[in-house]
C-alpha cells in the first residue's frame, strides 16, 4: 500500500477536528440547556394553556409551565407586586405582564393579556398556541407592597388599615396579584386550582381590608367573575367597587365613598397615563411626583399614595 502524502496525512485529522468542532458548535447552540427564567436572564417557559378571558372581548389568560428553580422561587411567597418581562422574537422588543395567578402543585403561572389594536406585543402573545415557548425575564419588581405596620402614615389610624388600589384597565393585574397573594384565594377561573395557592404569608396578608376601585367599559373588565367571588368569600374585608361609565365618573364623591379616610390606609393606583394624572397628579419617569388629582383634593398626603 502507498504511504500516505503529507497531505493526506493532515486531511483526517483536520477532517475530524472540523467534525468535532462543528458538532461543539451545534452543541453550543441546539443542545446545551438554556438557563431558566431568572431576574438577570432570559430563559423559555413553556404554554400549556391559552383561552379568552370570560369577561373581556380581546383578553386572552395565558398558562405557562414554569421550570423548577423558577417554581421553588415563586412558591415561596415572593413580595407583591412582581412582572415578567416577555420577548417578542418578532420585533426583539419586550413587554411586561403581571401574574395573576400562580399554581404550585401543578408549578403554572397565569399571565393575563389584553390585545391592544395597534399594539404589536399583545398581538403577538395572542396568537402563540399551547407548546410554543416564549422567553421570560423575571420575577422583577419596581416597588415592594409594605405591611401596614412599616408605614410612618398609618402611625395614628383609629381603624383597622384599609389598602385601597384604583385601577383602569389592565392596570388592575398588579392589584389581582395582591389579592391572591395577601388572601391565599386561587384567582384562577379553573375550580381544580382553588387549593393550589400557598397560604399567604407576607406584607400583603398583613393588611385587613382591601378596597377596589375598578375602572374600564363594562365589557372590559379583566377576571370580573374572579373579583366578584373574592368579594363574596371575604365580606368585610374585600370590597370592588366599578367604574364603568368613564374617567369622569370617578368623582371625589365615589373615591371618598370607597377609600379608607386620609390616616387610614395606604392608597395604590395604576393604570393609563391618563387616569393616574386624574386621580393622583402626574407620576414623573423615574419618580412619583407630586401627589395631585382628586387624592390631594380629598386630604391624603403622598406617603400614603404609590402611582405605578
Ligand atoms: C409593570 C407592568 C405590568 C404590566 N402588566 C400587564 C398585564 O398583566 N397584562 C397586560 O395586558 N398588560 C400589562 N402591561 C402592559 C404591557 O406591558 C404592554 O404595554 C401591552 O401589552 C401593550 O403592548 P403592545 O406591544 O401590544 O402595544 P404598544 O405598542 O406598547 O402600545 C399599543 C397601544 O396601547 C396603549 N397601552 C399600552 N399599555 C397600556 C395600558 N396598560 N393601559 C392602557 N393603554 C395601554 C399604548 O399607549 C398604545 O397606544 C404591563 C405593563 C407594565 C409596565
Amino acid at each position: 500500500m502507498a504511504a500516505p502524502t503529507t497531505a493526506s496525512r493532515f486531511a483526517r485529522p483536520l477532517a475530524l477536528a472540523a467534525a468535532a468542532l462543528a458538532a461543539g458548535a451545534a452543541y453550543t447552540f441546539f443542545a446545551r440547556p438554556r438557563p431558566d427564567p431568572s431576574p438577570t436572564s432570559y430563559g423559555p417557559v413553556r404554554i400549556v394553556a391559552t383561552h379568552p378571558d370570560a369577561s373581556v372581548n380581546g383578553a386572552r389568560r395565558i398558562t405557562v409551565a414554569l421550570p423548577a428553580t423558577l417554581a421553588e422561587t415563586l412558591k415561596t411567597t415572593p413580595p407583591v407586586p412582581f412582572f415578567f418581562n416577555v420577548k417578542n422574537t418578532d420585533l426583539v422588543v419586550a413587554r411586561s405582564y403581571t401574574p395573576v395567578h400562580i399554581d404550585v402543585q401543578n408549578r403554572t403561572m397565569d399571565l393575563l393579556v389584553k390585545r391592544y389594536k395597534v399594539g404589536e406585543t399583545s398581538k403577538w402573545m395572542h396568537r402563540r398556541s399551547v407548546g410554543d415557548e416564549i422567553e421570560v425575564n423575571g420575577p422583577l419588581r419596581e416597588w415592594t407592597l409594605p405591611a401596614p405596620s412599616e408605614l410612618s402614615a398609618l402611625r395614628d389610624a383609629k381603624d383597622p388599615p384599609t389598602l385601597a388600589m384604583i385601577a383602569g384597565g389592565t392596570g388592575v393585574t398588579p392589584f389581582i396579584q395582591i389579592l391572591e397573594s395577601a388572601l391565599g384565594h386561587s384567582m384562577s377561573p379553573d375550580p381544580t386550582a382553588a387549593q393550589s395557592r400557598p397560604p399567604a404569608s407576607d406584607a400583603a396578608a398583613a393588611w385587613p381590608r382591601f378596597s377596589l376601585i375598578y375602572a374600564a367599559p363594562e365589557n372590559d373588565l379583566l377576571a370580573k367573575q374572579q373579583l366578584d367571588a373574592l368579594a363574596a368569600k371575604f365580606p368585610g374585608r374585600v370590597s370592588v367597587h366599578y367604574v364603568t361609565n368613564g374617567r369622569q365618573a370617578l368623582t371625589a364623591d365615589v373615591l371618598r365613598d370607597a377609600l379608607p379616610a386620609p390616616g387610614q390606609g395606604m392608597v395604590l393606583v395604576c393604570g393609563p397615563d391618563g387616569l393616574i394624572n386624574h386621580v393622583a397628579g402626574r407620576r414623573g419617569w423615574d419618580s412619583q411626583g407630586p401627589l395631585g388629582g382628586l387624592l390631594a383634593q380629598l386630604g391624603y398626603r403622598a406617603n400614603e399614595v404609590y402611582k405605578f
